[in-house]
Order: C-alpha cells, then structure tokens, then sequence
C-alpha cells in the first residue's frame, strides 16, 4: 500500500549542519540540541526551521481486556480522565497551557456516550474494543475507521496552519496492546515488552505477562502484517493515532512521539511506511519497562529521561520547548563570521 510519505532530500543535511557547526560555540556544544535543529530543519527542508501552532491531539479509547487483571486500575478511569481532560484538570492540560500548545481530546471508542465539548472531537468508532483474550480487538471495519479517522484528525489541524504535532492517549489497558504490538513487530521477547503500567505490583506484572502470553498465542501475528497485529490486540486509540502518524508524515509535520503506547503506534507505522520515522522526534524514554527496548528497536535517541510514565503526551508536551529552542539558536544565533569571534585552531 503506498501512503504518499514524501521521501525527503539529503541535499540539505550538510548545509543544515554547516550552520549548526559555525554559530558561536564550541563545535557540538549543544549536545542534542544540535541533532533537533538539523532534524527539524530536514522535515521542513529549509534552513530556516519554525515550529507553528504545536498541537496536541489526545486519543481516548477503552480496551475489552481492561478488567481481566492487566492494569492496576478499572476500565472506567478511561471515561473519567477524559472529563477530567474536558474539565482541563489533568496533567496534560496543565503542560500544554504551560507551552502554548492546543489541546484536542479525541473520543476513539470511550464506553461512554460524551457530551459536546469545545475540546472534544466525537470520533468513536465503538464503545471500546473486543476482548483479545477471546477473540480480535476490532474487526477489520474498524480497524479501517479509526485510521481513516486519525487521518482526518490531522487534516484538520494541518489545514490551521499547525506543523508540529504530538499525539498522546487515554486507555486503561493500553501499555499491555502496545506491549503486544512491540513484541510481535520488534521480536523482543515478550516478558521485556511487559511492565508495570499504571502501578502494578510484581505480582500483577507475572499475572498480565501470563494473560498476554495467550493473547500472543491465540492470534496469528506477524511483523509482515502490522496490519493485522493492530487488528488483533492494538486498540481504538492506538489505531488512530496510526493514522495518525501516517498523514502527519505525508504533510510533512514535525511529529513529537510520546512514552511507551505512543511509541507502539509509531512502530506500526514505521512498519506500514518506514519513511515515517524521518519525521518523528522521541520527546523522552518513559519509565515503562519496554520502552528503551523499544527505542533501541527503533534505532533512535530520545531528548528526555525523566522518569516519566504517565501517557496522555505529557512527556511530548514537557520536550515541545527543546523544539522551539533548537530552531530558535539555528535561526538566531551569530555565525563565528557575523560576531567576529575566533574560531578554534584548525577550523
Ligand atoms: C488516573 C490515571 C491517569 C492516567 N493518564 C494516563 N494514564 C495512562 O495509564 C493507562 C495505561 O496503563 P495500564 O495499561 O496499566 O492501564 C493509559 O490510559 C495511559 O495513558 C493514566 C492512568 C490513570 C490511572
Ligand atoms: O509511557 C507511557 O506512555 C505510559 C507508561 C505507563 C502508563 N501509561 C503510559
């Protein structure tokens, strides 16, 4: 399947590092600040980079499996959250007011019926999503619905004049699809995709590894269908965010990946469209167990370790202003040439 992902032009790297390598500091100085710059600067093809209205586009969806011992907290926290997301008393609430960042809940597949809201987008798909311990999370419709959907999602932002983008989730059960969908597309072993989540004990971990483990060997799952596995065992939220990241890529957006579940979707999408990777930037590497694996899988480097592994794109959100500031020292800061500063012996 073609996702028309403009393949970008390498033409531009050495003249984005050339700038990099001669503003006012020490060669490599800002760290990955430098790599941020270059990257940013890439996606956009241009010299000089800008991130234009950031938005953050929060998907919520409930998981069939929730409340067959996977996750430390009942299904209906999904709902909850999301009106605690309405109500603008979340964490992800707080950050994107913080950083200038608009804010869109995207109700996915909630088993609840949502009122009309400013900031709620009403997409859903189904009151949730199979069971996968019995039989495939949604039908191959739904699957088709939710993608679609995510696509249009961010259309509609894009045609605001956004191009810089995060995604973020609501979902209890979603760390044990996304570990699901780690496992079958990288072959890390399953008992390293698995984790805590939102705060199971040692106990529980053995116990949702356990349920997982027959979840992976009811399904027929492969990485040559990525399709199929989000099909299977992803969820609601996690396909659209699919979506997604696919037409985020096509229009050629700067894409903030969150933790552990926004990090699967990107890995189904890498899997649909390797060319997607080029435009996601890995805002930091959450607490969850999988996720380093996962980030190695993906061969990318992650700005932030903060211990983080709450979701919602909270993590997206914190990194956002490294993203302003790699764009603002690559246009903004004096050359060696225009200061008059010497540069170091042998440059
Ligand atoms: C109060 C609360 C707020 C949250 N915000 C994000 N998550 C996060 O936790 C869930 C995944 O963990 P698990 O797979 O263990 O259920 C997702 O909804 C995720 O976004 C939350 C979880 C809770 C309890
Ligand atoms: O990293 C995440 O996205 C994460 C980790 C734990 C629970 N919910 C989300």
């Amino acid at each position: 399947m073609s996702y028309s992902i403009p393949a970008l032009s390498d033409a531009i790297l050495p003249k984005l590092q050339h700038k990099v390598d001669t503003k006012t500091k020490p060669l490599g100085a800002l760290g990955l600040l430098e790599n941020l710059a270059v990257q940013i600067g890439y996606i956009q093809q241009t010299l000089t980079p800008a991130i234009n209205k950031p938005h953050m586009l929060v998907f919520a969806g409930d998981h069939g499996v929730a409340n067959s011992g996977v996750s430390a907290y009942p299904q209906v926290v999904t709902q909850q959250m999301v009106l605690n997301f309405l109500a603008g008393g979340a964490a992800i609430n707080v950050f994107c007011a913080q950083h200038g960042i608009a804010l869109k809940i995207i109700d996915a597949g909630v088993n609840a019926e949502l009122a009309e809201h400013p900031l709620l987008v009403n997409a859903k798909v189904a009151h949730g999503t199979n069971n996968y311990l019995e039989q495939a999370a949604m039908s191959v419709a739904q699957c088709e619905q939710a993608l679609a959907s995510g696509k249009v999602q961010v259309a509609s932002v894009a045609a605001q004049g956004c191009n810089t983008i995060a995604f973020g989730e609501m979902g209890i059960g979603n760390t044990s699809a996304a570990a699901l969908l780690m496992h079958v597309l990288t072959g890390v072993p399953l008992d390293e995709c698995v984790g805590k989540g939102t705060g199971l004990d040692d106990e529980g971990v053995k116990n949702k590894l356990a349920l997982l483990q027959k979840a992976a060997n009811l399904h027929s799952l492969s990485a040559q269908n990525p399709m199929e596995a989000l099909r299977c065992v992803g969820g609601l939220e996690i396909a659209m965010m699919v979506g997604a990241f696919l037409e985020a890529a096509r229009l050629q957006m700067v894409i903030v990946v969150d933790g552990f579940i926004a990090s699967a979707a990107a890995l189904v999408a890498v899997h649909l469209c390797p060319l997607v990777l080029e435009y996601c930037i890995f805002s930091h590497c959450s607490d969850e167990h999988g996720h380093k694996h996962m980030i190695n899988a993906l061969g990318v480097t992650p700005l932030l370790q903060l211990g983080l592994r709450l979701g919602e794109g909270s993590g997206a959100a914190v990194a956002m202003p490294l993203l302003q500031s790699a764009v603002l020292f690559l246009n903004k800061m004096a050359s060696f040439e225009a200061a008059g500063v010497s540069q170091a012996e042998g440059n």
